[in-house]
Order: structure tokens, then C-alpha cells, then sequence
């Protein structure tokens, strides 16, 4: 029955598609598959193959509440002290890998507690084009999800090799199909929340998470794995032997018992999930979706665990129900069960377990079609029985993950699997708890937002003290923002998110967000506050004092304000047109520096004009052409030259010459000292 839908191209159908590129090169998991070891990121790992691997695309309905549970907050009982001991046994499971394995394991063991950086510096050298992040080279890009992108990153000193995950905490537009903005800051919340507290060796490893208040984005700098997703379907057919296979199942199953031992469900266990590291260890990835139960998995199907969400194809026959007659069975930890069922068949087979190119006819046919295992590659009764229990229909009959390591073919050809049981038993780790606070907290909100509310407020706030009467409701809009961000999530405390989030205030917070910035986007174009004009050229020096102005940027004048500088984009990209003024011959552009934090810390806000003269009194200037002027004079220092060539060549004082503004030069050499 099932056979002739099993024929179908899965990807042909989008229940399974996303774009991402694949870290390594076909050529290299060809020399991997028969060497049975994963590749490796070339230096640069920039020649990565797009090839379109059998990949879904999240699925998830509705908003996200986190469950109210019984919170297990406090007394973390997080420990580290989970250690790697596979027994002699297991060194065949990494083929001849086994102490490169080690080796790492040991490495991310030293990496301690997870690293949180509250501020972010971007770096651009304008010279070579090398981003830096921090402490963090950006080298390529190595993939993108539904909401981000995983940048190749070096750590500068170390030269290790890291994944940088970077997420918005806001979806900019929301879109068809796709969870809200509410719903992607509960997902990168708990994606952190998790990966803080999960220390497995087939668990992705989180080193630091960069949460700038003032940045739209959140950056997870995780573990390099570097051998990608496990690729395991070329043309419908299986990409990997059976023993691999086996192998790789077990590293999930070790994986996903500790995550279950620890109150987690994954929720997205499917292979484009599982990554490779170099050594041939899997771990489980991607927790955006997850499930933390707060007093271990027993507990009562809450609100959240019984919202479908995840992949289709790997969806439980539970999450498929659709029989009004009959109760819909209680969701547990046994649709991860199901889906490593069905990611084992993937690996096995070369294609889902079920396929249809339509989601009701998916799910009417995982609910109710009979599994179908094929003939070839033969995987003996043993391996029919293990399928068979895996994607039982019925989730209280369906094999257990301890039932699964005992499984005969889970364990053939492991000599003393008591060895592997004993290095492998989760509760050696100790239980970690998360809670809704740790969830909540696990980002800061869109600190952009609190600063454009910060600086309007801070704009208007007069000299004098303004009577109490003159905020009230009758007053302008611009009186009544304070209040918005005083009410506004960003001031709330982790508890009080918490509490709000668990009301499912998510949305309305985003409206208030919205509406806040829509006002503060308003203020700042001057729909609503007539005098703040878009900055403009003026180099009409004497208009202000310099004595006024100081000029911290000139000495990081390579640091790149975050909002405006995206990982993507060179560094002139983010000059806007309206702000630039070509200089004829000379090859340099002029324009003004539009207002930042750094000068709004030296501007009096209560003095309306003094603001806007001294906004448009900096200018910065910005030559592109430095190798053709220093070309043109040889011999002489460019970094004086250049720019006194080109002061007087435009008319413009000398900077630092009294009731001038100081110059900001954007300028490979000057932005360097
Ligand atoms: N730690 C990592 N090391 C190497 N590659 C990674 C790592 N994390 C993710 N990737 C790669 O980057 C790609 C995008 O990852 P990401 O987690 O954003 O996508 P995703 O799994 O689709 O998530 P989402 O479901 O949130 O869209 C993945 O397909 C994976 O190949």
C-alpha cells in the first residue's frame, strides 16, 4: 500500500524542504562514506556544495505558552561532571576515530560554563574583508534555518574552529506558514535555556551566547561540527552502510535518553537535526522547538506539549490525530521515539518511512498505513523488529529508549555492551533543571527599541522639572512613550516575563513593542515631531563651539554600529545613498555620520537646536581609493597626506582647529589606530 508513495521524489514535496548549504564538498562525503569517516571544513570552508539534501522545514502551529508547571527553578542541580566513557568496546563505534573523539569531548568539557557577553563589537578590516565578531573571525557562511543563519567562525587567539548561530530575536516579517515574532523570541529563548545546561557528548555544545541589549540579534557560538548534517539519501537511495547507520543511531539514542532524563523532548528529532563532527560522533541539534517539562516528563500533558510542532515527516501518529471519535492519546516523550524511528529508516532506506506530497494525506497515512520495511539493504529480523517497535502506532506499546539500547541490533557486534550501558547511563550526568525563569531571561529584548524609547525620552526631558499633570493622556502621543516603555516588556524583570509570557502576553507585548516603535519611527522622521530632520552635508563649521564636541569614534572608527551592519553586507553597504557625496576626482566620499549612541552621550538633549546643529556638524570622511592615492604619491605618509590632501582639496579646515568639529575618518589606516 505504501510502496507507491515510497516511490515518490521526496523532494518533490515540501513537507520535508529547506535550503542549506551542506559544510562539505560531495567529494568529501564520498571519501567519507567509504572510509566510514566524516570530512572536514577546509580552512576557509567556503566551497560549500548546495546540494538540496531531504530536509524539512519547521512546523509549528500556533503561539508558544510556556507551561506554569511546577517550577523546578532554583537548586540547579547542573553539573558537569558527566564524563566520557564508551569502554573499550565502543573505540570500533568511531572506527579508527576513537581518540580524536576523546580529544574533543575532552576540549568541551574545558570550555566550562556557557559564556555570556552582554556587548558585541563587529569589526571590518576594509584591507583583507575579514569580519570579526568579538573574539570571532567570520569566515563563511556554513547554513541557514527558518530564522537564522550559521556563520563558520575562528576564535582569533585559539584558532578553533566554532559555529556562530545567528538569530533575530524579532521575526522583521512575519510570514505565511511561519511561527510570530512572538513565537521566534520563545524559540531562540529556549533553544538557549537548553543548550546552557545540556553537557552530552551527542549534544551540540553551546560555548558562548552574545546578547547585546542594544542589538536586534542574538549570537550562539556553538561547537563546529564539522562534518554537517548526515547525509543519508542519494537519488532515494541510502547514503550510508547499515553498520554506519547502526552506529550513528546509537550515538542519537544516548543523545535523546539524556535529553529525556533531563525533562526535555526534542520535538524535531529527524537527520537534517543530527550533525557530524570530525571524529564521526553525532549529536543532536536544532532545540527551537522543544519541550521542557519542569517536574520530569510524567507530568500531566500541559497546553504547550500538546501544540503540533516539528517536522510532518517525523510527526507521531499522536500529533497526527485526527479522529473526533476516538481520544487523541497522551503526547509524551514517545514522539521522539517515533521520530528516531523514523530518522533510522531515513538512514537505512534513503527516504521517510512515510511520504505524501499533501499534510492531510501525510498524516492520514501515518496514523493509519501499515509500516512497510523494504527487502534491501537487508537488515535482518532483528532490525525489522527494532523498526517495527520504534513506529508503533500506539505511543503507550512503543519500545522504550532503555528498551532500545538493549535491542539486539542495537547492540550487535558489541562484545560487553554492560561496558556501553555503564558509560552511557544518563543519571551519571545528574539532572538539570530549567526553569521558566532561566527561559524567559535567556535573552534580553530588542535593546534597539529601549534605546530609541531611551533617546526620545531623554530628548524631551526639559531642564526643569515638569509638573506631574503634564503626562497625562490628553497630552501629545511623544508624553505618553515613556509610559509605553515603562510598560513595555523591557522593563519587566525576568519573573515578571516570565509571569507574562506564561499569561500569553507574548502578543500583546509586541504590540506595545510595535506601537512603540512605530512611535519612536515617527518621532524620529518627524511625522509626529516636526523638528528632528534627517541628518544632512553641512560643513557650515562655526555654527559649534568645539569645546562641545568630543570625538570618541575616531579611534574605533572601524567598529561598526550593529544595527547598522549585517554580517552579509560590506561595510559601504551601510552608508546610505542620501547620506554620501562623491568628491569628484579625489575617489573619497563624504558624508555625514548619522547620529550615534557614542555622540548622543556628548549632546545636551534639552537644547532642541543644539542638537541638530551639532548632529550635522560631524561629518566623516571616508575614502575608498586609499591604494590608488598612495600610488599617486609615493613617498609621502597617506595617513597625513592623504587626508590634508584632501581637506583642502575640499574646502574643509583643518580638523581640531578651533570651532571645528572633529573629523571621522573611515580610512583603512587612520580607522586601524
Ligand atoms: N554547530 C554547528 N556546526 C556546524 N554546522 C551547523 C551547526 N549548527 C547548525 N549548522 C548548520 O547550519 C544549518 C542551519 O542551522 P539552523 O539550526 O539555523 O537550521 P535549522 O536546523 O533549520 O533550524 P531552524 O529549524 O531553526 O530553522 C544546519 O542545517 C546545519 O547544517
Amino acid at each position: 500500500m505504501g510502496s507507491s508513495n515510497n516511490d515518490q521524489n521526496p523532494n518533490n514535496t515540501n513537507l520535508f524542504r529547506k535550503h542549506t548549504w551542506h559544510p562539505e564538498t560531495n567529494d568529501l562525503k564520498r571519501e567519507r562514506r567509504a572510509s566510514g569517516l566524516p570530512g572536514d571544513f577546509s580552512g576557509t570552508a567556503s566551497e560549500s556544495d548546495q546540494s538540496d539534501s531531504f530536509r524539512k522545514r519547521n512546523y509549528s502551529v500556533g503561539d508558544y505558552v510556556i507551561s506554569n508547571g511546577s517550577n523546578g527553578a532554583g537548586g540547579s542541580a547542573l553539573t558537569h561532571s558527566w564524563t566520557f566513557q564508551p569502554g573499550r568496546h565502543n573505540q570500533g563505534l568511531y572506527s579508527n576515530n576513537f581518540r580524536e573523539a576523546q580529544r574533543q569531548w575532552k576540549r568541551l568539557q574545558e570550555w566550562g560554563e556557557v559564556k555570556e557577553t552582554k556587548k558585541i563589537k563587529k569589526r571590518f578590516d576594509r584591507f583583507s574583508g575579514r569580519k570579526f565578531i568579538n573574539d570571532y573571525e567570520i569566515l563563511s557562511e556554513i547554513g541557514r534555518g527558518m530564522h537564522g543563519k550559521v556563520k563558520l567562525g575562528r576564535e582569533v587567539n585559539t584558532k578553533e574552529l566554532l559555529a556562530i548561530k545567528i538569530i533575530p530575536k524579532t521575526e522583521r516579517r512575519p510570514k505565511l506558514g511561519r511561527a510570530n515574532s512572538g513565537s521566534q523570541k520563545e524559540k531562540v529563548r529556549r533553544e538557549i535555556a537548553i543548550l546552557k545546561k545540556c553537557i552530552h557528548p551527542n549534544v551540540v555544545r553551546l560555548r558562548e551566547v552574545i546578547d547585546d541589549p542594544n542589538s536586534t540579534k542574538v549570537y550562539l557560538v556553538l561547537e563546529c561540527m564539522n562534518g554537517g548534517e548526515i547525509q543519508w539519501s542519494e537519488n532515494q537511495s541510502p547514503f550510508l552502510s547499515v553498520e554506519q547507520a547502526r552506529q550513528y543511531f546509537r550515538d542519537v539514542v544516548c543523545g535523546l535518553e539524556y535529553l529525556h532524563y533531563q525533562g526535555i523532548i526534542h520535538r524535531d528529532i529527524k537527520p537534517a537535526n543530527l550533525l557530524l563532527s570530525s571524529s564521526g560522533c553525532v549529536k543532536i541539534s536544532d532545540f527551537g522547538v522543544s519541550y521542557i517539562a519542569r517536574s520530569g516528563l510524567n507530568e500531566e500533558n500541559d497546553v504547550e506539549l500538546v501544540k503540533t510542532v516539528g517536522t510532518p515527516a517525523f510527526f507521531a501518529p499522536e500529533l497526527c490525530w485526527t479522529d473526533l471519535d476516538r481520544p487523541r492519546p497522551k503526547i509524551s516523550e514517545a514522539i521522539d521515539v517515533w521520530a528516531l524511528g523514523a530518522t533510522l529508516f531515513c538512514l537505512l532506506f534513503g527516504r521517510c518511512p512515510f511520504q505524501a506530497s499533501m499534510e492531510y494525506e501525510l498524516f492520514d497515512k501515518i496514523v493509519n498505513e501499515p509500516l512497510q520495511i523494504p527487502n534491501v539493504p537487508d537488515i535482518g529480523d532483528d532490525g525489522r523488529d527494532l523498526l517495527n517497535r520504534l513506529l508503533d502506532k500506539d505511543p503507550n506499546t512503543r519500545i522504550t529508549l532503555a528498551e532500545v539500547k538493549r535491542h539486539p541490533w542495537t547492540i550487535r557486534d558489541m562484545p560487553d555492551f554492560e561496558d556501553w550501558y555503564k558509560g552511557t547511563n544518563p543519571e551519571a550526568s545528574g539532572r538539570v533543571e530549567v526553569s521558566n525563569d532561566e527561559v524567559a531571561s535567556a535573552i534580553s529584548l530588542v535593546g534597539r527599541l529601549r534605546r530609541k524609547l531611551g533617546k526620545l525620552f531623554h530628548f524631551r526631558r526639559p531642564k526643569t522639572q515638569e509638573p506631574e499633570s503634564s503626562t497625562s493622556p490628553s497630552d501629545s502621543s511623544l508624553r505618553r512613550e515613556p509610559d509605553n516603555a515603562s510598560n513595555s516588556s523591557l522593563a519587566l524583570s525576568p519573573t515578571q516575563l516570565s509571569d507574562s509570557f506564561n499569561h500569553m502576553s507574548v502578543d500583546k507585548q509586541d504590540k506595545n513593542a510595535g506601537e512603540s516603535e512605530e512611535s519612536s519611527k515617527k518621532a524620529n522622521t518627524g511625522e509626529e515631531v516636526q523638528h528632528l530632520e534627517k541628518p544632512k552635508i553641512d560643513f557650515n563649521w562655526d555654527r559649534s563651539p568645539m569645546s562641545e564636541i568630543s570625538n570618541p569614534v575616531e579611534e574605533n572608527a572601524n567598529i561598526i554600529p550593529e544595527d547598522d551592519y549585517d554580517e552579509d553586507e560590506s561595510f559601504d553597504d551601510r552608508t546610505p545613498d542620501s547620506l554620501r557625496m562623491h568628491s569628484g576626482e579625489a575617489g573619497y566620499d563624504v558624508y555625514c555620520q548619522p547620529p550615534t549612541d557614542i555622540h548622543d552621550n556628548h549632546m545636551d538633549y534639552s537644547n532642541r537646536a543644539d542638537y541638530d546643529i551639532k548632529r550635522e556638524q560631524v561629518p566623516m570622511v571616508a575614502w575608498r581609493d586609499y591604494e590608488h592615492l598612495n600610488r599617486s604619491r609615493p613617498g609621502e605618509d597617506p595617513n597625513y597626506n592623504s587626508i590634508s590632501g584632501f581637506l583642502s582639496a575640499n574646502g574643509l579646515p583643518m580638523s581640531q582647529a578651533p570651532g571645528t568639529p572633529p573629523y571621522i575618518f573611515e580610512h583603512p589606516m587612520t580607522s586601524s589606530h
